[in-house]
């Protein structure tokens, strides 16, 4: 029976009876559509199940929701979980079981854990390098990634170094890579890799075939574009042993690449697939926004606003600046002349910093100059009720940090991980959390001189009580944990302040979708280290390329308003690329 919810091509989607790619516009209701499929082929499988999996736990937790009226649905022999947790529970865990003799630890990422960090000898002043940078073969041979090593791993000399020396950080990797997975943590990247080497053994393959043949008549993969080379292998596997695959996705928003994860592997894949259908109705945005879309997009598929929003005739709105200080105003301006209010606006950039400056949010980093600043800025976050957990920790590590160069007179380099600071320091890394958070906790800057707060800081060193270690040298404390300079302590003020308007990076809001959208391409805009293209050169010379794709995922968040921010350097540019592709448009 159809859904009357259902668009006529949702509906295809919905009774399709092969393995086809779902190609979708923005706003085209891959969820709705997805979800009213799973629950109509659980309801025909009564033997094998039905496996939908996502990327990302947020995904599935709507999946989940949106079925909580059929709990059978959500049972065994079904399925609804992340891409990781399939290849964990149906491929990974017995075989390393097998393999190790113990069952696997999982941990999300190389990234989350202290003990993937390592050094190289002599490497001088730099950051630790981190497994993350590192793919791994199903060999174990390990090859460093330039391009995932981030600018604060040091100066240019040091990332020169590190290029020169890659055949060296790529042993160590491996050595380590292979210590910890003897030890039993497995990370996701890691379980990726323990997967393709087990479909790479013919005995393995003919083991897992019948077994999932048996499991599973359908596999559907919800944003199908951020399926990398080891997800497609696996569905690859999936759909040779019989298990009909269906893929749902906008290839335009593949953002993922630094994990592999390409549309032309993804199309390719999809290419031998015996269906397709194309979801072109946006049921989100404006037409004007659907306009910018299509601009922006690689792809072939057409695009056109189908939903409440296709009646509103907002342009997109132009708004140059020269600093980021002034976007924000201007915009609201914008916004109010639409009736729109500013919480139902979003600002969006490809970097955090921008969008922060921007938003006017304080940054963590500018805490990173003063330990008592960065004491204060890790109080304001534990009692703030908003505070993202990455945000809470990474404030809370540096008011460990600095504990640790009291007690080290600061003499470990910035550089070195907490775990091989703690080491150093005779502490255990659970003890410094908890230190860590009473500290920040008990001292509170509200109201108060920057000496004053400063000299708290100093008393509460002084007095705490630190079990195993001797305590802190006075001298060095007052060394170490002076008063910050005044234009630091001002942005103190700004900790309690909740910016006027939300912010996030482009990654953060994937999936999601707001009234009004403000779209920051700043200054300097980032330039490919291969092709040294920047956006506005790809979109000029419509190269499709993972930068344009981040325009294209953020501009189409937008429901009813999309103002594009552009510094003014830049502002001719894309006003005639506008113009161009016929996007209706104003100079705000
Ligand atoms: N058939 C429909 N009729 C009316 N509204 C719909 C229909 N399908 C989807 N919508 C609405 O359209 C909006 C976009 O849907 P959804 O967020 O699922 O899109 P999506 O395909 O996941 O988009 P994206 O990939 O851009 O994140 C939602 O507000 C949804 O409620």
């Amino acid at each position: 029976m159809n859904d009357p919810d259902l668009s006529e091509a949702q509906q295809a989607l919905v009774d399709a009876e092969e393995s086809l790619l779902a190609a979708a516009c923005p706003g085209a209701g891959k969820t709705q559509a997805m979800v009213a499929r799973y629950l109509k082929r659980t309801g025909e499988e009564d033997r094998r199940g039905v496996a939908l999996l996502s990327f990302t736990n947020t995904a599935v937790d709507e999946v989940r929701l949106r079925c909580a009226q059929r709990a059978d649905a959500l049972r065994v022999p079904h399925f609804v979980g992340t891409f990781d947790a399939f290849v964990h529970r149906f491929v990974v865990t017995a075989f390393y079981a097998k393999a190790f003799g113990q069952k696997p630890n999982y941990v999300q990422s190389w990234a989350d854990i202290d003990s993937a960090r390592f050094r190289l000898p002599e490497m001088g002043r730099t950051r630790d390098l981190d497994l993350a940078w590192f793919d791994f073969e199903p060999d174990g041979r390990a090859q460093l990634i330039l391009g995932r090593v981030p600018h604060a791993f040091g100066d240019a000399a040091a990332h020169r170094m590190l290029a020169r020396r890659k055949p060296e950080a790529e042993s160590q990797a491996a050595h380590l890579f292979g210590r910890l997975l003897r030890a039993g943590t497995v990370s996701c990247e890691a379980a990726r890799v323990l997967a393709e080497y087990r479909l790479s053994i013919p005995d393995e393959r003919a083991v897992l075939a019948p077994l999932l043949r048996a499991r599973f008549a359908e596999i559907i993969v919800d944003e199908a574009q951020d399926c990398g080379r080891e997800e497609l292998l696996i569905l690859r596997f999936l759909r040779d042993c019989g298990v009909r695959i269906v893929m749902v996705g906008d290839l335009d928003q593949a953002i993922y690449e630094f994990r592999n994860a390409t549309p032309a592997a993804v199309e390719e894949f999809a290419a031998g697939l015996p269906g397709r259908i194309s979801l072109g109705d946006n049921w989100r945005s404006s037409r004007a926004v659907c306009a910018f879309n299509s601009a922006l997009r690689s792809g072939r598929l057409t695009e056109a606003a189908y939903g409440d929003a296709s009646l509103t005739q907002h342009p997109v709105h132009l708004l140059q600046f020269t600093k980021l200080e002034q976007i924000v105003p201007a915009a609201l301006e914008v916004a109010e002349r639409y009736k729109l209010s500013a919480k139902e606006m979003m600002l969006l950039s490809h970097a955090e910093a921008h969008g922060m400056k921007a938003a006017g949010a304080v940054n963590i980093d500018s805490s990173a100059s003063s330990r008592v600043l960065a004491i204060a800025h890790a109080g304001f976050q534990l009692r703030s009720q908003q505070t993202a957990p990455k945000t809470r920790r990474g404030a809370l590590a540096q008011v460990e940090r600095a504990v640790l160069a009291a007690l080290t007179a600061d003499r470990a380099t910035p550089d070195h991980s907490l775990a091989a600071l703690c080491e150093e320091a005779g502490l255990e890394r659970r003890w410094l959390e908890g230190f860590a958070v009473r500290m920040a906790l008990a001292l509170d800057p509200t109201g108060q001189s920057k000496q004053v707060f400063a000299a708290e800081v100093r008393a509460f060193l002084k007095t705490a009580s630190w079990g195993v270690v001797p305590p802190p040298d006075p001298a060095v404390l007052s060394r170490l944990f002076k008063a910050p300079l005044d234009s630091a302590w001002a942005g103190v003020a700004g900790f309690g302040i909740t910016p006027a308007v939300r912010h996030s990076t482009v990654h953060g809001v994937k999936g999601m979708e707001f009234p009004g959208v403000v779209l920051v391409l700043p200054e300097r805009l980032r330039v490919h280290p291969v092709t040294e293209r920047t956006v506005l050169d790809d979109w000029e010379g419509d190269h499709d390329s993972e930068a344009r794709r981040v325009l294209y995922v953020a501009g189409s968040r937008a429901r009813r308003l999309l103002i594009c921010a552009v510094h003014r350097k830049h502002a001719a540019r894309v006003s005639a690329l506008l113009t161009a592709w016929c996007v209706p448009h104003l100079h705000a």
